[in-house]
């Protein structure tokens, strides 16, 4: 058994709803067995109950759950950057041209080690990923996944119109890769699957039926796609279905909307569109930098909140901005001051609660992580920014764990996160000032 002792945050509930939601600790205790958290509270208490425990000592910094990413982009780490361009000529001029090299499962390997390297040393314990085309690069990322503890939900994309040819697949051929894929990883480790069309875009309605035949057939596995996020992709999608009510109806029709479901952007979202992923718990992943980056627009969160959409955060790397999820949080506030009386005001336990346990809920996974309950996994990230840093001295006076945790979102980065655990394994550590390689 081991206990944590730690200034620790967490939102158990949404401060959507529940105006006290975010709970603190200021000197708190994790009590931790089989990586699950079996008491949490004071330390002073927790150590009482629990006196042979062994005690790992993480005063100086501050315990938040690991964030959860439920937009991100395998294939993208090394196209990040890709500044000045729109969705559709972003993908084609930034994106695409990579995604076809992970054909080659050796340069896959390197992308996929960069790209959890890249989840872990920013706190991210648990991810909705976007995969590669190839199946071939699939099964390396699952290997990889396994190897580092971090939870993925993860699954090939599928497209088989308008990307280039050789990121295209047939039906029958999306349908026997991803079965094959789902029968050897789905519930492996930490990792599950997602049934992921790339977006309603480069998809038949053929090919959104082959994947609404692998929902059926595999009860528990995820979904994903892309919607509503640029105006131009908005007007072709509609175009390619000339039947469909909206964006959302050809991936309805196709059974894919279910409480399993999240679907990334919904910048530009109808009325119908919101009541119907509403009617079936779908999630939306809302990815603020990359609105931002790829000038989709300003995400109407207020519009989602009242419909009853249910909403978490995304980094969308590589339209996004890199993998922190505190950066997003920011953002995500930025945008809805932006958007004046139409827009959201967020506090600190709102960025927490996006960024941790709306995640968990998002992907299904709300009895497993996203806060720090008992029963819970500890899956957590202890953010101490190094000594003599701006971050540093903000923290030292504020006058709240409110400011603290707003202080984090603010000023917080990659630098900041000195260790990370997933079920109670360590899965980063930062390496000690002067203790770096060729130091
Ligand atoms: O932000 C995005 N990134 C992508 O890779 C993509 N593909 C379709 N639609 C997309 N949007
Ligand atoms: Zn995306």
């Amino acid at each position: 058994m081991t206990l944590y002792r730690a200034t620790f945050m967490h939102t158990p509930e949404s401060p959507f709803t529940a105006p006290d939601a975010l709970q603190v600790q200021e000197d708190g205790g994790l009590l931790v067995e089989d990586g699950r958290i079996l008491a949490s509270g004071p330390y002073a208490e927790v150590r009482a109950n629990s006196p042979r425990a062994e005690v790992v000592d993480l005063r100086g910094g501050v315990l938040l759950p690991g964030f959860i990413d439920t937009h991100v982009h395998y294939p993208q780490v090394r196209v990040l950057g890709g500044l000045g361009m729109q969705l559709l000529e972003w993908l084609d001029k930034n994106t695409l041209p990579e995604e076809a090299r992970l054909s080659d499962p050796t340069y896959a390997r390197a992308v996929a080690r960069e790209f959890l390297s890249a989840l872990a040393s920013n706190g991210t314990t648990t991810a909705l990923v976007f995969g590669s085309h190839y199946a071939s690069a699939m099964d390396v990322f699952f290997e990889e996944a396994t190897r580092t503890g971090l939870r993925v939900v993860a699954g090939q994309v599928v497209s088989d119109r308008l990307l280039r040819p050789e990121l295209h697949t047939t039906p029958e051929r999306a349908y026997a890769e991803g079965k094959a894929l789902i029968e050897r990883w789905h519930g492996v480790g930490r990792a599950l699957y997602a049934v992921t069309p790339r977006f309603a875009l480069s998809a038949s309605e053929a090919l959104l039926d082959a994947c609404g035949t692998l929902m059926r057939e595999f009860p528990d596995v995820r979904f994903t796609s892309h919607i509503n996020e640029n105006p131009r992709e908005v007007q072709t999608v509609l175009e390619l279905f000339p039947g469909a009510r909206d964006y959302l109806d050809p991936y309805e029709q196709a059974g894919l909307v279910t409480h399993r479901g999240v679907l990334a952007h919904n910048v530009h979202p109808t009325d119908r569109e919101l009541g119907v992923m509403a009617a079936h718990h779908c999630s939306a992943a809302h990815c603020p930098c990359s609105n931002s980056a790829l000038g989709s627009g300003l995400f109407p969160l207020r519009r989602h909140l009242q419909a009853g959409v249910h909403v978490a955060l995304g980094t969308d790397v590589g339209g996004g901005t890199g993998f922190s999820m505190l950066k997003e949080g920011l953002q995500a506030y930025f945008m809805q001051q932006l958007l004046g009386t139409a827009g959201v005001p967020l506090g600190p336990a709102h960025l927490l609660y996006l960024s941790t346990r709306a995640g968990a809920q998002a992907l299904d996974l709300g009895d497993l992580t996203g806060d720090f309950g008992v029963g819970k996994a500890f899956d957590a990230v202890c953010l101490r920014p190094p000594e003599g840093t701006t971050l540093d001295t903000v923290l030292n006076h504020a006058d709240s764990p409110e400011r603290m945790l707003a202080d984090l979102f603010t000023l917080g980065t990659q630098q900041d996160v000195a260790q990370v655990w997933v079920g109670g394994d360590p899965v980063y550590r930062r390496v000690p000032a002067g203790q770096e390689v060729g130091v």
